[in-house]
């Protein structure tokens, strides 16, 4: 027996030794990207890293190269810096290895445990979300619709609010707060193209938005601070654990009020196609599947596909569509209206481009966008300079893989500093500057830009977002003259968050255009 014990011994003792200097061998033949020297214990990396996060970043890739290894807590994170190492990280099997998305703590109660389209890891369900998606949420074909319902109707009850405001205004020019309003009328959207709440449930086409979609945002506007505490017990652990600021209960609570409101709202749609289908009979029904919003469409897949289109699913699939499209578009607009009132002459070409493509008697409409490639040239350029998502979303290796000859081990966070690259000097001319002719008459091609992100992950919303940020400046420009309040420059400083936001929200004035007065009046 003692023999036995002695052997059990020696052999544990002997396998624990070759497991570490195996593993030691293993790490030091590891060749990670460079990255600074120093780490804090626990911490890594992070203390170093200031504000704005997408500054930071491109400071270390111009000391260290386009590829920086960092340590996030325990984490390692890889920084890519050049355009030349994106396009090699979102291409071929590469693109596959990083198609994962990192799970912080913060953010499982909120996303039904990491089951939600823009944070499911790659794999079978988010093969299945990412094509109800586009291929039936958010194609072309349903975009070319919804824009000229949804989105129409939204933007003339906007531009008729915006006009009721100056008429009552001294001088005719009310002083507006953009920024709400442009989260307002992104999120209004958004929330129509779900389930047209405004036609069907309430009589409000004077409102900013439907009593649902207020009840949505104000949901959000509950959740969005929660998250933010909850942030910090993604590094560190003991926060969450204790609970500290009792975000954890009433993330709980308002994420289950989330819930119980989407799924009223899903049982609200089945009704309504219940009550179709009853009057037109099943055949035509499929018909009006073009006019539904995208729970009547995903509850048209149920009934082919119950296990696949649960209520769950659902639950799962659209609000996040929402919360991905709202700010992203509406901080785009922001900034866009902001660099124009900076620069009035690029404001004024920008009118008299619609003024002699689309006349004086009407709104734009979707067919006038082709016809006004100047607006589209303000659009890259904004989309350029302020790319709402900085750094993408952050991507993660589900195995060891090799960027740019260097070593990533599975489980590193990828991060693209999209923002950096889109300021590259190397690429474009004085690229702090805001001109929009470098997009004009095809000069820009073949210059990279990613606002959208590349490869699996893209963006699946670049469409509806496109068009809605074209009509929606085509006709705030078109209907109003816009001006600064006071002299001074618009500030454009930046707030810190993983969309980047205007540090100071934008207010403007707004006076209806006189070329616009006969149209405005029977908006
Ligand atoms: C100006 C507006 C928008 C910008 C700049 C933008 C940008 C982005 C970026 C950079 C990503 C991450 C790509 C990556 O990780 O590689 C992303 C992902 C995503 N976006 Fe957008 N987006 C916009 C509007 C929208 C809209 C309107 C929707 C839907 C209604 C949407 C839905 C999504 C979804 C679901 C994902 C996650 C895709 C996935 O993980 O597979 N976005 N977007």
């Amino acid at each position: 027996m003692e023999r036995f014990y002695y052997v059990a011994v020696v052999t544990s003792v002997l396998l624990v030794l070759l497991h570490h200097f195996l593993t030691r061998r293993g790490k030091k033949q590891q060749r990670l990207p460079p990255g600074p020297r120093f780490a804090f214990p626990i911490l890594g990396h992070l203390p170093l890293l200031k504000k704005p996060l997408q500054t930071s970043l491109a400071d270390l890739v111009s000391r260290h190269g386009p590829v920086v290894h960092l340590r996030f807590g325990g984490r390692h994170a890889v920084v890519i810096g050049s355009a030349a190492l994106a396009k090699e990280c979102f291409s071929g099997e590469l693109d596959v290895a990083i198609a994962n998305r990192p799970h912080f703590p913060s953010a499982r109660e909120a996303s039904f445990d990491y089951s939600v389209l823009t944070v499911v890891n790659y794999g079978a369900l988010w093969r299945t979300m990412r094509r109800v998606a586009t291929v039936h949420l958010l194609s072309a074909h349903r975009v070319n619709i919804m824009s000229d319902t949804v989105i129409a109707r939204e933007l003339r009850a906007m531009v008729r609010r915006l006009a009721r405001a100056s008429a009552s205004a001294p001088g005719a020019a009310a002083r507006v707060e953009l920024k709400r309003r442009l989260f307002d009328l992104s999120h209004s959207v958004l929330m129509e193209i779900m389930a047209q709440t405004r036609n069907t449930y309430s009589d409000d086409a004077d409102e900013d938005m439907s009593k649902e979609a207020r009840e949505m945002k104000d949901i959000i506007e509950e959740i969005i601070p929660l998250v933010g505490v909850a942030n910090l017990w993604d590094y560190m652990p003991l926060l969450r654990w204790l609970d500290v600021y009792g975000a954890k209960r009433k993330l709980a609570d308002v994420v289950t009020r989330r819930n119980q409101f989407f799924d009223k709202m899903i049982d609200a749609e089945r009704q309504k196609l219940k009550q179709l289908e009853r009057k037109k009979g099943e055949a035509d029904a499929s018909d009006s599947d073009e006019k539904m919003g995208m729970i009547g469409v995903m509850l048209s897949l149920q009934k082919t596909e119950p296990d696949v289109y649960t209520d769950h699913f659902i639950n799962a699939l659209v609000p996040n569509l929402l919360g991905a499209g709202t700010e992203t578009t509406s901080t785009t607009m922001e900034w866009a209206m902001s660099l124009l009132l900076n620069h009035p002459d690029v404001l004024k070409k920008a009118q008299e481009e619609i003024d002699s493509n689309v006349g004086e008697g009407r709104l734009l409409d979707k067919n006038d966008l082709p016809r006004l490639p100047y607006l589209h040239c303000i659009i890259s350029e904004t989309l350029r300079l302020y790319p709402a998502a900085p750094m993408l979303l952050p991507h993660e290796a589900s195995t060891d893989c090799k960027i740019h000859g260097y070593d990533v081990p599975a489980g590193s966070m990828i991060l693209v500093n999209a923002y950096a690259i889109h300021r590259d000097p190397a690429t474009w001319e004085d690229p702090e500057e805001f001109r929009p002719e470098r997009f004009e008459h095809g000069r820009a091609e073949g210059k990279f830009m990613m606002p959208f992100g590349m490869g699996r992950r893209r963006c699946p919303g670049e469409n509806l977002a496109m068009r809605t940020m074209g009509l929606v400046l085509g006709a705030l420009l078109q209907c109003f003259d816009w001006t600064r309040i006071g002299d001074a420059e618009v500030d454009m400083a930046t707030a810190t968050g993983t969309i980047m936001s205007k540090a100071v929200p934008l207010e403007a004035l707004c006076k209806p255009r006189a070329n616009m007065s006969a149209v405005l009046q029977k908006i």
